[in-house]
């Protein structure tokens, strides 16, 4: 398979564990990879370590929670030793986040184009008219249609494609290099999400920047990403390219793939996914 050229994010032995009454939680359990300029799709049931992994990036963690990694490097930032101002500068300018709900991200009480305006202002340190100015320019870049009207809107008044296409803008005013979109499209319709997903897909390839995109749903990730970590357990327990799935070998992910429920072979069933606690030991 072909690694991706120069990868902006070189991940080395990550580990991220929890101090809890009840002793430490490994959630991240020691995983490696690389992103370059590429679409890579991290899967995995609910509980698998995948949001971890991406704050951890972020070193967005609860207090509680503690990374340790061989290697946690950003372009030239070393993530693992970074003060918490340089991080300031990561964060939002050079790593773009997108969550799954954009409700919960904006805030309730500032127009949609003053949030956008603010986060140029604060990570460009630009002014109040220019900032208003590349605010528009990206409501356009993100294809909204009347880009002054939208300005003015409060977030309840916006749709959940909307508020993402929002987000989006938001997270592109500062020009990162790397976004983490972690299951950016499970809060909205069907019909919604193949629009923004082509959406991310032009702005990475127009860009050319990398993106990690967190999902639960084999059958997206599938179709949308190169490569694809498949996690179990907070290991990584088999990374393949996208168009390779069907040739993947760990039975973990041979065991998703045929739990997919399928158009053109309808079953009675769905397959049963037989777990193996060999599939805890470490991969390497
Ligand atoms: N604050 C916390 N304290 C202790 N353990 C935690 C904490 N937050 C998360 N965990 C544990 O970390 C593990 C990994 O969680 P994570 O959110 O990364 O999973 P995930 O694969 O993203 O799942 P989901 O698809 O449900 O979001 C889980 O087992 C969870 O219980």
């Amino acid at each position: 398979m072909a690694k991706p050229t120069q990868p902006m994010l070189d991940v080395e032995n990550l580990k991220v564990r929890f101090r809890t009454l009840a002793g430490p939680i490994e959630a991240v359990r020691g995983v490696s990879f690389t992103l370059g300029k590429e679409k890579l799709g991290i899967i995995g049931e609910s509980g698998s370590g995948k949001t971890m992994t991406g704050r951890a990036v972020m070193r967005l963690l609860p207090k509680s929670a503690e990374i340790i990694a061989d290697k946690l490097q950003f372009e030239d930032v070393d993530l693992s030793t970074a003060t918490e101002r340089q991080m300031q500068s990561v964060r939002g300018r050079r790593i773009g986040m997108i969550l799954q709900d954009p409700k919960y991200s904006l805030n309730p009480v500032m127009s949609v184009g003053q949030q956008i305006s603010e986060m140029a202002r604060f990570h460009l340190r630009v002014g109040k008219r220019e900032a208003e100015e590349r605010t528009l320019a990206m409501l356009e870049q993100v294809h909204i249609r009347d880009p002054h009207r939208v300005y003015r809107l409060y977030p309840h008044e916006v749709s959940g494609g909307m508020g993402q296409r929002i987000m989006i803008a938001m997270m592109l005013v500062a020009s990162p290099s790397l976004i983490i979109a972690d299951e950016p499209t499970s809060a909205l319709d069907v019909s919604v999400r193949g629009q923004i997903l082509e959406l991310l897909d032009e702005i990475v390839v127009s860009r050319g920047i990398g993106l990690m995109f967190i999902s639960h749903d084999l059958n997206m990730v599938r179709s949308f990403c190169d490569r694809v970590l498949i996690m179990y357990a907070g290991r990584i327990v088999e990374t393949i390219a996208a168009s390779e799935l069907e040739n993947a070998r760990h039975p973990y992910t041979i065991g998703l793939l045929e739990a997919l429920p399928r158009i053109d072979a309808p079953r009675d069933r769905l397959a049963v996914l037989q777990r193996d606690p060999s599939w805890l030991e470490p991969t390497r």
